[in-house]
């Protein structure tokens, strides 16, 4: 979940920061519940996630087709080269594999954004992820200068280049999106989109069924860019198939529609519904990038004026800043259903 904005949440605690200790648990915390019921997995489905080739002539039409059908989808031919993945990698590892005293002195503080600390998700279902993250807007050398004092500049340098490259990667992904759906702004009319970084952090767990890692939620982003480490984990919710997996795939990466995109688009674009499971297998990584609009950028629904009938000829949501609707979603997850506005043709007309 996009831990972006500067909305405080009034009623954060300590608690809902300072991750688990992961070494010393061997059962799942009894402030939690399952989470994991109820999903099924189905390998059939985890093949019918579109694979687009960014390079193909089709790039375009194929990444309208998949905001609309899967808000979810994996791209190839992206351009990065796997060296900048296996840096990032190796460097979120150092971080991660740090004794927690070492991790703590970079901890995010209370109604914070940036530096060590369960996903924010934590604190408004109240309960115990098997998650530790890392989140950063840019340059993450105040947090680094407190964890290694004399060799800080080898992890800065590694995140600033990743959040280069995924800046990069994001504006041409989201400026195909918008430029081939009749009537969305283009990229630069959506305020200059800003980026946030969070690194995730699945430790091995002994009671896999007990816990989750993150739980399902949609991120607030236009859209989000995930590489995963070569641990299963991730999974998105479809109406038709439930609970699908998206496996790691090597070179290429995964990219979804947040609340924003949905709400600019007028819930054409479905905002993926995900989660991140947890595995007594192996350390699951993944670094998410989610492609914003700046605090204040007002995001408006698109009407489609012409042709089609029906209620996408009238706004489904009221225009919300992402500042108003961070504040909103952080009280409560389901925040579209505050903005939403009751349509009033039930059937629709002709143009
Ligand atoms: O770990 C993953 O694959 C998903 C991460 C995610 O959903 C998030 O950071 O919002
Ligand atoms: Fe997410």
């Amino acid at each position: 979940m996009e831990a972006g904005g500067t909305v405080l949440q009034a009623s954060v605690h300590l608690r809902h920061i300072i991750p688990l200790d992961f070494d010393s648990l061997d059962y799942a915390p009894q402030s939690d519940t399952p989470h994991v019921s109820g999903g099924v997995e189905s390998e059939d489905a985890e093949h019918s996630l579109p694979t687009i080739d960014l390079d193909s002539p089709l790039a375009e039409e194929l990444l309208v087709r998949a905001c609309e059908s899967w808000g979810m989808f994996i791209v190839t031919n992206h351009g990065i080269p796997s060296d900048v993945f296996k840096g990032v990698e190796e460097d979120a590892l150092r971080f991660f594999s740090l004794p927690k005293g070492g991790k703590m002195k970079a901890l995010r503080a209370p109604g914070g954004t940036v530096g060590y600390g369960m996903a924010p998700l934590a604190a408004i279902l109240e309960k115990f992820l098997w998650h530790e993250g890392f989140t950063m807007i840019g340059s993450p050398v105040e947090q680094a200068k407190q964890v290694w004092p004399r060799d800080y500049m080898r992890f800065c340098v590694t995140m600033e280049e990743y959040q280069k490259r995924m800046k990069t990667l994001s504006e041409k992904i989201l400026g195909l999106i918008l430029k081939n759906y009749g009537g969305l702004p283009s990229f630069h009319e959506c305020g200059g989109p800003s980026g946030v970084l969070q690194l995730n952090s699945y430790p091995e767990c002994p009671c896999p069924n007990e816990m989750i890692g993150l739980a399902p939620h949609t991120d607030t982003s236009f859209i989000t860019i995930v590489h995963q480490n070569n641990v299963s984990g991730l999974q998105l919710f479809h109406e038709q198939h439930g609970w699908i997996s998206v496996a790691p795939m090597t070179g290429s990466l995964v990219v979804n529609v947040g609340d924003m995109l949905h709400i600019m688009s007028n819930a054409r674009f479905l905002n993926a519904l995900h989660r991140a499971t947890v595995s007594r297998m192996g350390h699951r990584l993944s670094f998410a990038y989610f492609c914003g609009p700046p605090a204040d950028f007002e995001v408006s629904p698109v009407v489609k004026t012409c042709c089609s009938s029906g209620p996408d000829q009238e706004a489904r949501y009221r225009p919300v800043t992402k500042r108003e609707y961070k504040g909103m979603k952080n009280r409560d997850l389901n925040a579209l259903s505050l903005i939403k506005i009751t349509q009033r043709h039930e059937s629709g007309y002709k143009c």
